[in-house]
């Protein structure tokens, strides 16, 4: 979109501007593209016993162990036809680099709008740059090593930077060996080529650098086929603005051999081709993900969709709630890209499944969260949402509006964005912390503080969103109703009273099976 590393075709890098411009700086010591601790592994799902955390001796199967919503419990197919699907897939991933392998000491050129329409609500240029340091710093061996905060009255002209400004920047970068490149609001992108000619070093833009980590942090083939669908709007910019920089040259082919296509239209052509079969893979993918909702639908485990800006302690949470030992939160940004769920249970012992999520962060691009969006349907179709806010943080309002703005934009159902869950995290770092929203839950999810509280009204909420409820039924002891209630509902507690050969069974039940029950065990 607007950083400038040209990729003309898949696979096929433009040659550097050559003229006056100086070989871009290389960084030392190359690591491959992607780190490795990016890639650890988060706990696998397998089906447990069928005595699964507060299943109380019900039938269907859970445990505390993450399920990777998306490859590991995928239905059976064809061997062959899924091998090719996966060679397919996996030539369509192993193209286009839109950064180059290799460290980078990065200057972060932040234009600050300070007045006018496009001065950001809400925010501070020193925090807007602590979150870019952050996101540079997730990648393995990038480092920012310089910050210029520069005024600009027009972010969204050809010319981000009055002359002065833009002379004092080159000035500055031209007289910086260590940068290695440069990294920049995405309204750097408008002038970025002719910013990398004259400043002599790569220039990323926030949403390149985004994609990046997503690359690195995408595990399953669904997370790396949704990046790499991302990249195509990428891809597609970069081919035209790489064209447009050869014809500037008087360089680039007119036409192919003879075929009456341009380079730029065949270029084209495999960037559709490839965007075509993209979609295909992921909507392959998508149905297996419906099967697998129905089979949770069947199991009938309300779901749990924990969301929240990065970084908020989603992943901590969910592990502090299940206990689920394998979950390894990061202090990093977007730690998560791919969705899981992981069963816990709660007061009642019911049985709930808890799906974490991809965080959000502010002004990404719609098209990145239009890529994740086939992913984000588990949200839609989940019981009830979790919304965690990072509540030490300087900017946590903004974070929560960009949050309610991205969900709303996923346009999940009504009911459940008025019915959300909003949990107050990392109390633990904001002394005295009361919540202004009365109907907020403070928890710091590290320590383990404000857990029983939130699991009581995460019951209450799933209880009134799943139209299930909690009884105590007479029942006899000869018959099978005991056993009728054991499959089919979450039995908590039996008191059994002997004299009369009956017991006292408090059971979690939908409405639906409570029907069942009185139709099958009238009186
Ligand atoms: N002090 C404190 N730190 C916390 C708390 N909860 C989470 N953290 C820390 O915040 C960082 C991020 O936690 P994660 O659970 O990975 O956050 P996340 O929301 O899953 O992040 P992404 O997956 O990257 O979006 C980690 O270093 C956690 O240890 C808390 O209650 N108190
Ligand atoms: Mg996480």
């Amino acid at each position: 979109m607007w950083a400038l590393r040209a990729a003309v075709r898949p696979g096929l890098r433009l040659p550097r501007p050559g003229r006056g411009r100086p070989a871009p700086r290389a960084a030392p010591q190359p690591p491959p593209p992607c780190p490795a601790r990016a890639l650890a592994a988060f706990g696998r799902w397998g089906p447990g016993s069928s005595e699964g955390p507060g299943s109380g001796g019900r039938g269907p199967r859970a445990d505390s162990r993450g399920s990777r919503a998306g490859d590991d419990e995928e239905e059976p197919e064809d061997a062959e036809e899924e091998e090719e699907e996966e060679e397919e897939e996996e030539e369509l991933l192993r193209r286009d680099l839109l950064v180059p392998a290799g460290t980078q000491r990065v200057c972060l050129v932040h234009p600050e709008v300070k007045w006018g329409p496009g001065k950001p609500q809400m925010t501070k240029a020193e925090w807007q740059v602590a979150e870019a340091t952050a996101l540079v710093h997730t990648l393995d061996g990038w480092s920012v090593v310089q910050t210029m905060v520069v005024s600009t009255k027009t972010p969204g002209s050809k010319l981000v930077f009055g002359k002065g400004n833009l002379q004092h920047l080159t000035d500055k970068i031209r007289g910086s060996p260590e940068v290695t490149s440069v990294r920049g609001r995405p309204s750097l992108g408008l002038v970025s080529k002719e910013l990398e000619a004259a400043w002599g070093v790569e220039v990323f833009d926030r949403f390149t650098i985004v994609l990046h980590i997503f690359r690195c942090h995408a595990r399953t083939r669904e997370a790396r086929l949704q990046v790499a669908l991302a990249e195509v709007p990428l891809l597609r910019s970069h081919l035209r603005d790489g064209v447009a920089h050869l014809h500037r040259q008087g360089g680039g082919s007119r036409y192919i051999m003879g075929s009456g296509e341009s380079f730029l239209q065949l270029q084209q052509r495999l960037l559709r081709d490839k965007e075509a079969k993209l979609r295909r893979a992921l909507e392959r993918l998508r149905k297996k993900r419906h099967v697998l909702r129905r089979q949770r639908t069947r199991r009938e485990f309300p779901v749990v969709s924990v969301v929240g800006y990065t970084n908020c302690g989603k992943t901590t949470l969910i592990k502090a709630l299940t206990g689920d030992a394998a979950m390894q939160p990061r202090d990093q940004l977007f730690a998560t890209l791919d969705i899981t769920a992981h069963a816990g249970s709660l007061p009642s012992r019911m049985t709930v499944l808890y799906v974490d999520t991809i965080g959000f962060l502010s002004e990404l691009p719609h098209g990145l969260i239009q890529s994740f969006s086939a992913t984000l349907e588990d949200v839609a179709h989940s019981d009830v949402i979790v919304h965690v806010r990072d509540v030490s943080h300087p900017e946590t309002e903004r974070q929560k509006a960009s949050v309610l703005s991205a969900l709303r934009g996923l346009q999940l159902p009504g009911r459940l964005l008025d019915t959300m869950v909003e949990v107050h995290n990392k109390v633990d770092l904001v002394p005295g912390y009361s919540p202004a929203e009365p109907s907020a839950v403070a928890v710091s999810a590290l320590l383990g503080r404000g857990l029983q509280q939130l699991k009581a009204e995460l019951e209450e909420a799933v209880l009134r969103a799943t139209g299930r409820r909690v009884l105590t039924l007479r029942v006899r002891l000869a018959g099978a109703q005991l056993s009728w209630l054991h499959r089919e509902a979450t039995v908590q507690q039996v008191d059994v009273v002997p004299e009369d050969g009956v017991a006292d069974v408090k059971v979690v039940i939908s409405n639906a099976a409570y029907g069942k029950f009185q139709k099958l065990f009238p009186g």
